[in-house]
């Protein structure tokens, strides 16, 4: 690896050797017994709590520059800061139980703007039904949030990446497409409503569904989309060792973001690979779907199949299409094998 660049390999093949790195040589995590699950392998590490409930664990930092928009207020970049930790929460099944969020900022930085910042952290954390509970302030060049969030689920709720079946059914939360169709819009200088802005500026984490989910019994896997439906998919391939048809028809798309999508093509850059969204992707058993069908708004997308079948997208004419793994990665995403 001497001279190769971070940027030739991308995110999710460096998480690939420091997950390595942090663990002992016969597999299993480094350091003390109770951790269920380590680096890597899911949107947070689990902790046994040696009783009926776990901890879940998770950490994401932000930037001014890669990941809020000019257009965004500090509230709304508070927001996300706070939702995108909480988003990895719900995908566990866990209950957000604090968060604690440093804050890196030049020292001519208003107070006004810390303020705002601070109030939309509290808002996303109150309106998932925890608060803020510590952090830490440094000088930075750049604005660059880090939060760290943690939940807790009872042993038998937690729903991890691992666990779905050929035949389980696969669903999302909400709507795909429109922080990739907002992201576009605001490039291109288009204008969009409000609904399709705030999905990119003021992302909502899935708690009281997910929670809701965990509670059903049904739900064999669960992760969710920021990175992309795509690149979600991939991880669930790797972790669960299944394959996904997924129908183009039955797509959970805004109509605003459908027309504004110049071509069928754009449409699925947005709906399966540009990300942004934080839905919750979800694998069911098909015998318990009624379930969940009224639980919260959830919409089948389409079923897990054997491993060899890979990763693939039924279109309008039943044509079967390759899903391509790609999605929003740091540090200059090229795709990584899907068995590393
Ligand atoms: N620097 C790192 N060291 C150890 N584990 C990491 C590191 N960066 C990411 N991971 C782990 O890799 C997995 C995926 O990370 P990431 O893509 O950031 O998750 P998400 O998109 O759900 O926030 C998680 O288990 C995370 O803890
Ligand atoms: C300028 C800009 N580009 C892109 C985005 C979209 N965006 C920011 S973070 C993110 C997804 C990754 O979030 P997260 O899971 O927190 O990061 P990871 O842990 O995967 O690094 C996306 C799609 C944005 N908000 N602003
Ligand atoms: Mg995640």
């Amino acid at each position: 690896m001497k001279n190769t660049k971070v940027s030739s390999v991308g995110e999710r093949a460096l998480i690939s050797i420091l997950s390595e790195i942090f663990k002992a040589p016969d597999g299993r995590e480094k350091g003390q017994e109770g951790i269920l699950i380590g680096a890597g392998s899911d949107d947070c590490a689990v902790l046994d709590l040696k009783g009926e409930d776990c901890l879940v664990v998770t950490t994401d930092m932000l930037h001014r520059t890669t990941d809020f928009p000019e257009e965004m207020t500090p509230w709304q970049m508070g927001w996300m800061s706070a939702a995108v930790n909480l988003s990895d929460i719900a995908a566990m099944g866990a209950e957000p139980i604090g968060l604690v969020m440093a804050i890196g900022m030049p020292a001519d930085t208003e107070i006004a703007f810390v303020e705002a910042l601070a109030k939309g952290m509290q808002a996303c954390a109150e309106f998932c039904g925890t608060t803020i509970i510590g952090g830490d302030l440094d000088t930075h060049a750049e604005l660059t949030i880090t939060g760290t969030a943690l939940g807790r689920v009872k042993k038998d709720q937690l729903l991890l990446r691992r666990g779905a079946r050929p035949g389980d059914l696969v669903c999302v939360t909400g709507y795909t497409g429109s922080a990739g169709a907002a992201l576009e819009a605001l490039q291109s200088r288009k204008p969009v409503s409000e609904t399709v802005l705030n999905a990119l500026f003021e992302p909502v984490p899935r708690t009281k569904e997910a929670r809701m989910l965990a509670e059903s019994g049904a739900v064999t896997s669960m992760m969710d989309t920021s990175d992309g439906l795509a690149m979600s998919l991939y991880d669930f391939s790797r972790q669960s060792r299944v394959g996904f048809r997924v129908r183009e028809n039955a797509l959970p798309i805004l109509v605003e973001v459908r027309k504004f999508a110049s071509n069928p093509d754009k449409l699925r850059e947005f709906a399966l690979y540009t990300g942004g969204d934080f839905e919750l992707l979800i694998t069911i058993d098909p015998q318990k779907i009624k379930k969940v069908q009224n639980i919260c708004n959830l919409v089948v997308i389409g079923e897990c199949t054997k491993y060899e079948a890979g990763i693939v997208l039924e279109s309008p004419e039943c044509n079967l299409i390759t899903i391509e793994q790609r999605g929003y990665q740091q540090l200059k995403a090229e795709a990584v094998d899907r068995s590393s």
